[in-house]
Protein backbone atom coordinates (compact mmCIF):
# COMPACT_ATOMS: atom_id res chain seq x y z
CA UNK A 1 0.00 0.00 0.00
CA UNK A 2 1.18 3.35 -0.98
CA UNK A 3 -0.62 6.01 0.91
CA UNK A 4 1.58 8.54 -0.53
CA UNK A 5 2.91 10.64 2.22
CA UNK A 6 3.13 13.97 1.16
CA UNK A 7 6.06 15.53 4.38
CA UNK A 8 9.55 14.77 3.76
CA UNK A 9 11.54 11.71 5.06
CA UNK A 10 15.14 12.60 6.11
CA UNK A 11 16.83 9.09 6.19
CA UNK A 12 20.31 8.96 7.77
CA UNK A 13 22.87 6.01 7.07
CA UNK A 14 26.37 6.20 8.59
CA UNK A 15 28.44 5.72 5.78
CA UNK A 16 28.58 6.22 1.38
CA UNK A 17 27.69 2.83 0.54
CA UNK A 18 24.93 2.55 3.16
CA UNK A 19 23.80 5.58 1.46
CA UNK A 20 23.75 4.30 -2.07
CA UNK A 21 22.37 1.57 -1.03
CA UNK A 22 19.24 3.03 0.24
CA UNK A 23 19.02 5.51 -3.24
CA UNK A 24 19.17 2.91 -5.39
CA UNK A 25 16.15 0.81 -3.24
CA UNK A 26 14.22 4.40 -3.06
CA UNK A 27 14.57 5.25 -6.91
CA UNK A 28 14.14 8.93 -7.73
CA UNK A 29 11.36 9.92 -4.84
CA UNK A 30 11.69 12.93 -4.28
CA UNK A 31 9.99 12.96 -0.91
CA UNK A 32 13.28 11.41 0.58
CA UNK A 33 16.58 13.06 1.19
CA UNK A 34 19.25 10.63 1.89
CA UNK A 35 22.31 11.49 4.08
CA UNK A 36 26.07 9.54 5.23
CA UNK A 37 25.68 11.07 9.23
CA UNK A 38 29.00 9.64 9.89
CA UNK A 39 29.88 6.47 11.77
CA UNK A 40 29.30 6.36 16.06
CA UNK A 41 26.47 8.19 17.84
CA UNK A 42 27.93 11.57 18.40
CA UNK A 43 29.12 12.09 14.36
CA UNK A 44 25.71 10.99 13.53
CA UNK A 45 23.81 13.32 15.57
CA UNK A 46 25.51 15.97 15.04
CA UNK A 47 24.50 15.31 11.19
CA UNK A 48 21.34 14.62 11.70
CA UNK A 49 20.67 17.91 13.92
CA UNK A 50 22.17 19.96 11.22
CA UNK A 51 20.14 18.38 8.11
CA UNK A 52 16.88 18.88 10.07
CA UNK A 53 18.16 22.67 10.95
CA UNK A 54 17.99 23.14 6.77
CA UNK A 55 14.48 21.66 5.94
CA UNK A 56 11.49 20.37 7.77
CA UNK A 57 10.73 16.66 7.84
CA UNK A 58 7.67 14.66 9.41
CA UNK A 59 9.75 11.22 9.66
CA UNK A 60 13.03 10.28 10.38
CA UNK A 61 14.99 6.99 9.27
CA UNK A 62 17.82 5.67 10.59
CA UNK A 63 19.39 3.04 8.16
CA UNK A 64 22.46 1.14 7.61
CA UNK A 65 23.90 -2.28 8.42
CA UNK A 66 24.06 -4.20 11.86
CA UNK A 67 25.81 -6.86 13.69
CA UNK A 68 22.26 -9.06 14.61
CA UNK A 69 22.56 -11.12 18.23
CA UNK A 70 22.57 -14.96 18.03
CA UNK A 71 19.04 -16.58 17.40
CA UNK A 72 17.34 -13.20 16.93
CA UNK A 73 18.85 -11.97 13.03
CA UNK A 74 20.56 -13.60 10.90
CA UNK A 75 23.34 -12.22 8.27
CA UNK A 76 21.45 -10.93 5.45
CA UNK A 77 17.95 -10.43 7.65
CA UNK A 78 16.70 -7.30 8.44
CA UNK A 79 15.54 -5.54 11.53
CA UNK A 80 13.01 -2.82 12.32
CA UNK A 81 13.46 -1.36 15.67
CA UNK A 82 11.07 -1.23 18.12
CA UNK A 83 12.85 0.48 20.26
CA UNK A 84 16.44 2.43 20.39
CA UNK A 85 18.45 1.60 23.25
CA UNK A 86 21.93 3.45 23.95
CA UNK A 87 22.99 0.04 25.78
CA UNK A 88 26.63 1.83 27.12
CA UNK A 89 24.95 4.80 27.76
CA UNK A 90 25.83 4.40 32.01
CA UNK A 91 28.38 3.47 34.44
CA UNK A 92 30.13 -0.07 35.12
CA UNK A 93 29.63 -0.56 39.04
CA UNK A 94 30.89 -3.40 41.13
CA UNK A 95 27.87 -4.89 40.61
CA UNK A 96 27.48 -4.71 37.48
CA UNK A 97 26.08 -2.12 34.57
CA UNK A 98 23.59 0.85 35.73
CA UNK A 99 22.16 2.83 33.08
CA UNK A 100 21.13 6.26 32.67
CA UNK A 101 17.71 5.71 33.81
CA UNK A 102 18.83 4.09 37.05
CA UNK A 103 21.48 6.79 37.62
CA UNK A 104 18.45 9.41 37.20
CA UNK A 105 20.32 11.15 34.49
CA UNK A 106 17.18 11.16 31.81
CA UNK A 107 16.78 7.97 29.94
CA UNK A 108 19.15 5.18 27.80
CA UNK A 109 15.80 4.57 26.00
CA UNK A 110 13.80 6.45 22.51
CA UNK A 111 10.18 5.21 21.75
CA UNK A 112 10.10 5.11 17.35
CA UNK A 113 7.18 4.99 15.91
CA UNK A 114 5.51 1.55 16.66
CA UNK A 115 2.56 1.80 14.20
CA UNK A 116 4.96 2.86 11.25
CA UNK A 117 7.72 0.34 12.80
CA UNK A 118 5.04 -2.49 12.79
CA UNK A 119 3.58 -1.98 9.40
CA UNK A 120 7.30 -1.95 7.72
CA UNK A 121 8.42 -4.79 9.23
CA UNK A 122 4.71 -6.87 8.38
CA UNK A 123 5.52 -5.06 4.54
CA UNK A 124 9.23 -6.33 4.47
CA UNK A 125 8.01 -10.08 5.22
CA UNK A 126 5.52 -9.64 2.87
CA UNK A 127 7.79 -8.61 0.33
CA UNK A 128 9.58 -11.56 0.79
CA UNK A 129 12.21 -10.42 2.97
CA UNK A 130 13.65 -12.34 6.50
CA UNK A 131 12.24 -9.05 8.98
CA UNK A 132 11.61 -9.03 12.60
CA UNK A 133 10.68 -6.21 14.91
CA UNK A 134 13.01 -6.34 18.24
CA UNK A 135 15.27 -3.89 20.24
CA UNK A 136 18.20 -2.15 18.43
CA UNK A 137 20.92 -1.42 20.61
CA UNK A 138 23.42 1.73 19.79
CA UNK A 139 27.12 1.34 21.31
CA UNK A 140 30.06 3.54 20.63
CA UNK A 141 32.24 0.03 20.50
CA UNK A 142 31.58 -2.81 18.31
CA UNK A 143 31.14 -5.74 20.46
CA UNK A 144 34.30 -8.07 20.21
CA UNK A 145 33.58 -10.67 22.47
CA UNK A 146 30.95 -13.69 23.27
CA UNK A 147 30.85 -12.22 27.27
CA UNK A 148 29.78 -8.70 26.10
CA UNK A 149 27.51 -10.16 23.50
CA UNK A 150 25.92 -12.10 26.23
CA UNK A 151 25.97 -9.18 29.02
CA UNK A 152 24.28 -6.84 26.40
CA UNK A 153 21.70 -9.76 25.50
CA UNK A 154 20.97 -10.38 29.11
CA UNK A 155 20.80 -6.51 30.06
CA UNK A 156 18.32 -6.24 27.08
CA UNK A 157 15.72 -9.27 26.88
CA UNK A 158 15.53 -9.84 22.95
CA UNK A 159 17.67 -7.25 21.81
CA UNK A 160 18.36 -8.16 17.91
CA UNK A 161 20.92 -6.43 16.24
CA UNK A 162 23.51 -3.35 17.28
CA UNK A 163 24.94 -0.56 15.28
CA UNK A 164 26.28 2.97 16.43
CA UNK A 165 24.29 5.91 15.45
CA UNK A 166 20.62 4.68 16.27
CA UNK A 167 21.03 6.74 19.45
CA UNK A 168 22.31 10.12 18.65
CA UNK A 169 20.12 10.41 15.49
CA UNK A 170 17.38 9.07 17.57
CA UNK A 171 18.16 12.39 19.88
CA UNK A 172 18.06 14.73 17.09
CA UNK A 173 14.80 13.60 15.43
CA UNK A 174 13.05 13.74 19.12
CA UNK A 175 14.61 17.36 19.83
CA UNK A 176 13.02 18.46 16.68
CA UNK A 177 9.47 16.16 17.29
CA UNK A 178 9.90 14.44 14.76
CA UNK A 179 9.05 10.50 14.55
CA UNK A 180 11.75 8.01 13.91
CA UNK A 181 12.52 4.67 12.70
CA UNK A 182 15.85 2.26 12.36
CA UNK A 183 16.04 -0.06 9.27
CA UNK A 184 19.37 -2.46 10.09
CA UNK A 185 20.42 -5.04 7.73
CA UNK A 186 22.65 -7.88 9.51
CA UNK A 187 26.24 -8.16 7.83
CA UNK A 188 27.62 -9.97 11.20
CA UNK A 189 27.02 -11.79 14.31
CA UNK A 190 27.17 -9.99 17.05
CA UNK A 191 30.18 -11.77 19.12
CA UNK A 192 33.78 -12.78 18.73
CA UNK A 193 35.76 -10.29 16.17
CA UNK A 194 36.00 -11.81 13.03
CA UNK A 195 36.30 -8.69 10.38
CA UNK A 196 36.44 -11.02 7.62
CA UNK A 197 33.41 -12.80 8.17
CA UNK A 198 31.68 -9.60 7.66
CA UNK A 199 28.90 -10.23 4.95
CA UNK A 200 28.50 -6.42 3.99
CA UNK A 201 27.20 -7.03 0.27
CA UNK A 202 24.37 -9.18 1.56
CA UNK A 203 23.57 -6.75 3.75
CA UNK A 204 23.71 -3.82 1.58
CA UNK A 205 21.61 -5.95 -1.00
CA UNK A 206 19.32 -6.33 1.63
CA UNK A 207 19.06 -3.05 2.60
CA UNK A 208 18.71 -1.77 -0.80
CA UNK A 209 15.42 -4.19 -0.95
CA UNK A 210 13.85 -3.03 1.95
CA UNK A 211 14.13 0.93 1.08
CA UNK A 212 12.21 -0.24 -1.77
CA UNK A 213 9.75 -1.13 -0.01
CA UNK A 214 10.14 1.66 2.62
CA UNK A 215 9.17 3.64 -0.34
CA UNK A 216 6.36 1.92 -1.23
CA UNK A 217 4.48 1.41 2.33
CA UNK A 218 5.12 5.52 3.13
O1 LIG B 1 33.89 -1.66 4.17
C1 LIG B 1 32.85 -1.43 3.51
O2 LIG B 1 32.75 -1.63 2.29
C2 LIG B 1 31.68 -0.94 4.24
C3 LIG B 1 30.51 -0.72 3.53
C4 LIG B 1 29.39 -0.31 4.21
C5 LIG B 1 29.46 -0.09 5.59
C6 LIG B 1 30.66 -0.32 6.26
C7 LIG B 1 30.78 -0.14 7.68
O3 LIG B 1 31.74 -0.52 8.30
C8 LIG B 1 29.67 0.54 8.34
C9 LIG B 1 29.91 0.70 9.80
C10 LIG B 1 28.57 0.72 10.46
O4 LIG B 1 28.05 -0.56 10.53
C11 LIG B 1 27.33 -0.72 11.71
N1 LIG B 1 27.69 -2.02 12.25
C12 LIG B 1 27.82 -3.14 11.51
N2 LIG B 1 28.04 -4.20 12.28
C13 LIG B 1 28.08 -3.77 13.55
C14 LIG B 1 28.26 -4.43 14.79
O5 LIG B 1 28.45 -5.64 14.90
N3 LIG B 1 28.24 -3.64 15.90
C15 LIG B 1 28.03 -2.31 15.83
N4 LIG B 1 27.85 -1.66 14.66
C16 LIG B 1 27.86 -2.38 13.53
C17 LIG B 1 27.64 0.48 12.56
O6 LIG B 1 26.47 1.25 12.66
C18 LIG B 1 28.71 1.25 11.82
O7 LIG B 1 28.51 2.60 11.71
C19 LIG B 1 31.77 -0.75 5.61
Amino acid sequence: MNTQTQFRVLVATAVEAEKEAVLRGLGNDPRFDVIAAGVGPVAAAVGATKALAAAPYGLVVIAGIAGGFAEQAAIGSLVVASEIIAADLGAETPDGFCSLDELGFGSARIAVDLARAERLAEALAAAGLSARLGPVLTLSTVTGTAETAAALAKRVPGAAAEAMEGFGIAAAALDRGVPVLELRAVSNAVGPRDRAAWRIGDALQALQSASKVLQEVL
